[in-house]
């Protein structure tokens, strides 16, 4: 297998109120881009690494680097378009400095002969319940939690799926929170891989310190 894997760091971070893009803040010691791409590089499978950058970013060292868009998935697709091979494809937040080799592994793993793309969840824990979208805001069911999957990154995707999900007009692609709900919409099979609940994205604030937290507790 020859993966590539894009990895997309060109967010702003508003939700985190960093005066800079959130993938450059520290994190652990270090800019929390660097977390993932480390994670990536220790799997022999993975044969080149493309990251989307903020303009005026340089590429981590042993990365390939392209300006991102204005979106998460239109800098996916800038990404996929740097690549001229590699098949199948890794796509994976930068936003998510907890990921493992393990986690990688297990992603490519998971992409059967059957499945067009195989992507990292984690199982719901909390009750979940639906409003009805008034205000003030009512139940209006609640859902069973049995079915329902926390979905993070990596999302591997064969190539040519991922080339069609992302051949969409750019208000399609700016909807989508993420690359593997394009590939549902096409009536392709998803699989769910199993993660840790660890592997979060840092939005906010509280998340940054809970990952700095979890990066910590790895130390030897
Ligand atoms: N135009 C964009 C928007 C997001 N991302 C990346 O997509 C991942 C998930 O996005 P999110 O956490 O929503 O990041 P931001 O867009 O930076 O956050 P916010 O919405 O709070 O501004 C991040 O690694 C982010 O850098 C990107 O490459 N290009
Ligand atoms: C792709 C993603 O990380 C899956 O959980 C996520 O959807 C990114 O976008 P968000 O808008 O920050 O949830």
């Amino acid at each position: 297998m020859s993966a590539v894997a894009l990895v997309v760091a060109a967010g702003r971070g508003e939700r985190l109120g960093s005066s800079g893009p959130k993938a450059f803040v520290m994190c652990g010691g270090r800019p929390m881009l660097e977390w993932s791409i480390d994670a990536l590089r220790a799997v022999p499978e993975v044969e080149h690494v493309v990251v989307a950058l903020p303009p005026g970013i340089e590429a981590p060292a042993g990365t390939s680097g392209v300006v991102g868009g204005s979106e998460r998935s239109h800098s996916v697709r800038a990404a996929l378009h740097h690549t001229l091979a590699g098949d199948p494809v890794l796509v994976h937040d930068a936003a998510r400095p907890l990921l493992t080799p393990e986690i990688v592994r297990a992603c490519l793993a998971g992409l059967d002969a059957d499945a067009d793309a195989a992507i990292a969840a984690a199982r719901v824990t909390d009750t979940i319940k639906e409003g009805d979208g008034a205000t003030p805001a009512s139940v209006a069911r609640t859902l069973d939690r049995d079915r329902l999957w926390a979905v993070q990154t990596p999302q591997v995707f064969r190539r040519d799926v991922l080339e069609r999900a992302l051949a969409q007009p750019h208000d399609v692609l700016a909807a989508a929170t993420d690359d593997a709900s394009l590939v549902e919409a096409m009536g392709g099979t998803v699989r769910l891989v199993e993660c840790p609940r660890e592997n979060l994205k840092v939005t906010t604030l509280v998340d940054l310190h809970v990952a700095e937290a979890l990066l910590a507790a790895r130390r030897p």
